[in-house]
């Protein structure tokens, strides 16, 4: 058997850098606080770096991780699973909403499958040219969580170093912000059951529409929770068991990375359910990680509210997306980036010579 993962202490991103950011802001060329959350948001990317002002963000890197899920073949979702490996092949051929925002934002796109439910040998062809990709490969699908675990013990730590590793890699070549995106058929019924078992919540309300599904498929999708949620009861309070039994290699893989990026202080933005369902557990595989990450936007997947509210965090848009791949992470990328140029490059008051607030 494989060893399990270990991952080190979070330290939390550096206090002083935000305060002199927020400091620098009194300064600048403009009404006191008139840039609203976006000065906020520069003070942490300041914090997150160490330094005031923070440099310009010029390696973001979106990981797309891919895998099937058992429990699809219950008829959860509005697709077919076969989706999940076109998809890949889609992302890989650039033409999937995710390339297109990637470029639109001058961020790279890494495609991971992590449990695709295609030959391994597909997925190495399609993997030529990231041959990091099939390295990763835990397994085909996963188990039908409403009846059995998503993966092995070895499988759950497979999945958690590969998610470990790739971290690694994206931060130690260069990515100074990082945004886990998701692909899979299925995965919205995983995500919502780690919801539930984690925030204490009922099946009913943490089901969502998905890929958008209909009424009968509602209903399909609310039992294979509810059936999901009654065997992850016993193991809410440990993570990685947690993990082995309802969540499947991709998430795991992605709870992985979330918890590596945080360890490794490298700012993360969130992107939906999935990646919010991957959040809940990084944050308790590695206490603290929550203060390495944004919520890029709000899907309208009711577990996602939860998610938020569960971390505290406040999402920078709400275009009411829901297509996953870390569309709504990428889509919040330029407020990320003006956040960081206006602490560096406007002028303050003395600069300018403008006067400034009159009162004490
Ligand atoms: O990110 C979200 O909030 C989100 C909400 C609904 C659907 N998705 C995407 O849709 C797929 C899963 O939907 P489903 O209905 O098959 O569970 C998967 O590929 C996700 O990336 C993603
Ligand atoms: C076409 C398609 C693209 C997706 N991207 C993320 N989830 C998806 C689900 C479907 C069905």
């Amino acid at each position: 058997m494989t060893d399990p993962v270990e991952f080190d202490t979070v330290s939390p991103p550096d206090e002083p850098s935000r305060e002199a950011a927020l400091t620098r802001h009194e300064r600048l060329t403009k009404p006191r606080g008139s840039l609203g959350r976006l000065e906020r948001l520069g003070a942490w990317l300041a914090a997150c770096q160490g330094q005031c002002p923070p440099r310009p963000l010029e390696r973001a890197r979106i990981v797309v991780f891919a895998g099937d899920h058992g429990v699809a073949a219950r008829g959860v979702s509005a697709y077919p699973s076969e989706v999940t490996a076109q998809m890949v092949a889609n992302f890989r051929a650039g033409g999937a909403a995710i390339n297109v925002l990637a470029a639109s934002v001058g961020a790279q796109v890494r495609v991971v499958d992590l449990a695709v439910d295609s030959d391994a040998a597909d997925a190495d062809a399609a993997d030529a040219g990231d041959t990091a990709g099939s390295a990763y490969r835990v397994r085909r699908s996963s188990g039908s969580i409403d009846a059995e675990d998503a993966l092995t013990d070895d499988e759950t730590h497979a999945a958690l170093a590969a998610g470990r590793a790739i971290a690694d890699e994206e931060v130690d070549a260069g990515a100074d912000l990082l945004v886990a995106g998701d692909m899979g058929i299925g995965n919205t019924t995983a995500a919502a059951v780690l919801v539930a078992a984690l925030t204490g919540t009922e099946p009913v309300a943490v089901v969502g529409r998905g890929t958008g599904i209909d009424d009968a498929t509602w209903m399909r999708k609310t039992a294979a929770i509810r059936d999901a949620l009654r065997r992850a009861k016993p193991v809410t309070a440990e993570p990685v068991a947690l993990l082995r039994t309802v969540a499947g290699a991709d998430i795991t893989a992605m709870a992985g990375f979330l918890a590596q990026a945080a360890v490794r202080r490298t700012p993360v933005v969130l992107d939906g359910v999935v990646s919010g369902a991957a959040a809940l557990v990084a944050e308790e595989l590695v206490p603290g990680a929550r203060a390495w990450w944004v919520a890029g936007h709000r899907s309208p997947e009711p577990a996602h509210a939860l998610v938020l509210e569960q971390l505290d965090l406040d999402p920078l848009l709400d275009m009411a997306m829901r297509l996953g791949e870390g569309t709504g992470a990428t889509a919040a990328i330029p407020l990320l980036s003006m956040s960081v140029r206006v602490l560096a490059e406007m002028a303050t008051f003395d600069e300018a010579g403008i006067s400034g607030p009159t009162g004490p």
